[in-house]
């Protein structure tokens, strides 16, 4: 089973009974056996681990030639297996599965020792856990790792938090093997404890917004111009020459030229259109919520998933009225086909950007809430490549921080101020179409909501707040007294206003 180049146990010390890997990889399915690989073709030392060894025999039957490769099999002689000071990477399913790696491998380690988390861990696990390590004597990363099953082989985006002095030890290795971009590589400090996932976190945010906005332009080509998968993946690959170009657009295209291998149709026609989800969109939205962030775009992403999802209640409410519907060409007010696809182009990079500006407005309160210091450019250069947001628009996005890392908001940036300026008829058109012919566009519509909210003199806020003062005597401020002084009306005792 084994190749010629596996390493047996005796391997993994040297003849005074030292570790030799420069880094262990524990949890060895799509991400952790791709980063072991990856480490292990930069020159790297890597001691393997698995819970069931018939993936670590796996990794060596089928790669061990691309690299140094030290076999464990018990957590000890992992752990046994490593320079000193100790570099071990979990990659395991998140939650409890992580806590009980964790819990293995401190109880094998001395104080000094790294312990890296790569999964997708929620942050406030992240927390605890640095915390709880660190009255130990050991470091923890959390390390947020992007990319996929490719990204983690070729070069994925690496997102570590921890402590200063870990990133010392763990940083030149990580950089090593992170997708590189200009030369730069795609992985940077990014602050304490579990800023790493917390940034991690938005990135897959953003990534669920980024890609509810391609479905909705999907869908309005095939429902509203009647194109099938094929046409509209050309159109895609046309869109990826322009300012739209990234990953999740080129491989939209790839999916959607996909033929099913059982009927020789489309592959997405053939699809169960309920998406599912692992978390981390649900976190971002839930962690805004507590920051009163408003990432709308983010959250009607994570929402049109999970009614995608509730596939009794849909097939149960499936045909309900639509209301008087007009024909396409009404809908369309006179603009012709090629016009509506790139009114759809344009109002698909206008939501983009507002993607990513309520994602860098999300990391901005978290950085601020917990006093991590995270640097907006530092994630525009690290997104540049390897990670599945990874996108042409990120150079401008670095460009916006680098002028001005305090940008209140990436709709203010010039660039993408006039980019957004450039494409508002078409977003409007867009919207206004779709509404008009029942295609449900929460992504776009939402989206240009917010921005209208953005640039509104006034919100209906103020009503909001005079009838919160009617009903709990909340108070509100006045727009020509100084801020924070605050009013009240003796609404049921004659009306009067008096200062709260
Ligand atoms: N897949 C992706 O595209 C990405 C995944 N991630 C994250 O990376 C991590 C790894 O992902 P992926 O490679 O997809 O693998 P999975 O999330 O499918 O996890 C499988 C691995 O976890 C191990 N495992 C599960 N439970 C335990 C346990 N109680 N104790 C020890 N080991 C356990 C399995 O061991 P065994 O073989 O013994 O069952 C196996 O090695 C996850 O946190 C995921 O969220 C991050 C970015 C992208
Ligand atoms: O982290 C990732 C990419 O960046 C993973 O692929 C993640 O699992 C995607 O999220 P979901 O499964 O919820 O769509």
């Amino acid at each position: 089973m084994t190749s010629p180049t596996a390493n047996s146990p005796a391997d993994s010390t040297d003849a005074a009974g030292v570790g030799r890997a420069q880094i262990g990889v524990t949890g060895l399915a799509v991400m952790g056996s791709n980063l072991a690989r990856n480490l292990a073709r930069h020159g790297h030392t890597v001691a393997l681990h698995n819970r069931h060894a018939d993936k670590t025999d796996r990794l060596i039957a089928e790669h061990g030639d691309e690299g140094d490769f030290v076999r464990t099999e018990s957590i000890e002689e992992f752990v046994a297996a490593l320079q000193k000071p100790r570099r071990a990477l979990i990659m395991v399913k998140a939650g409890q599965p992580t806590d009980q790696v964790i819990e293995q491998l401190a109880a094998a380690m001395e104080p000094g020792d790294i312990i890296i988390d790569g999964g997708n861990a929620l942050f406030t696990d992240t927390i605890r856990r640095e915390h709880a390590l660190r009255e130990r004597g050991l470091h923890f990363v959390g390390a947020g790792v992007s990319g996929g099953e490719v990204g983690a082989l070729e070069g994925p985006s690496i997102m570590p938090g921890g402590s200063v002095e870990s990133y010392k030890s763990l940083g030149p290795l990580l950089e090593s093997i992170a997708a590189q971009v200009d030369g730069t590589p795609c992985c940077t400090h990014i602050g304490p404890d579990g800023s790493g996932h917390f940034v991690k976190m938005v990135h897959n945010g953003i990534e669920y917004s980024d890609m509810q906005l391609i479905g909705e332009a999907y869908d309005l080509m095939r429902r509203v111009l009647g194109f099938d998968a094929g046409r509209i993946a050309e159109v895609f690959r046309d869109w990826n020459g322009t300012e739209l170009e990234s990953y999740l657009v080129e491989i939209t295209a790839e999916v959607l030229d996909k033929s099913d291998p059982q009927t020789g149709g489309p592959l997405v026609d053939v699809i169960v259109d309920a998406a599912e989800q692992k978390g981390t969109g649900r976190w971002t939205v839930k962690a805004a919520l507590d920051l009163g962030v408003p990432v709308t775009g983010i959250a009607e992403a994570v929402f049109a998933r999970a009614l995608s999802g509730a596939r009794t209640q849909r097939a149960a409410t499936k045909g309900l009225a639509g209301g008087t519907l007009p024909t396409v060409a009404e809908a369309l007010g006179g603009h012709s086909e090629t016009e509506f696809i790139e009114d759809i182009r344009r109002a698909l990079y206008a939501s983009k950007v507002i993607a990513y500006a309520q994602g860098f407005d999300e990391i901005k309160a978290g950085s601020d809430e917990h006093g991590w210091g995270v640097k907006p450019v530092d994630l525009a250069t690290i997104w540049r490549g390897g990670c599945i947001i990874r996108a042409r628009f990120l150079d401008r996005i670095r460009e916006a921080y680098t002028s001005n890392p305090e940008l209140p908001s990436l709709v203010l940036d010039p660039f993408f101020r006039s980019a957004i300026e450039e494409g508002l008829d078409s977003w409007r058109r867009v919207v206004a179409a779709a509404v008009r012919l029942g295609v449900p566009t929460p992504g776009f519509s939402s989206s240009l909501a917010y921005y209208d909210g953005l640039r509104a003199e006034r919100l209906p806020a103020a009503l909001t707040q005079g009838q919160r003062d009617y009903f709990g005597a909340h108070t509100y401020e006045r727009v020509d007294a100084p801020e924070g002084k605050k009013f009240h009306i003796l609404w049921s005792e004659g009306g009067a206003e008096i200062e709260a």
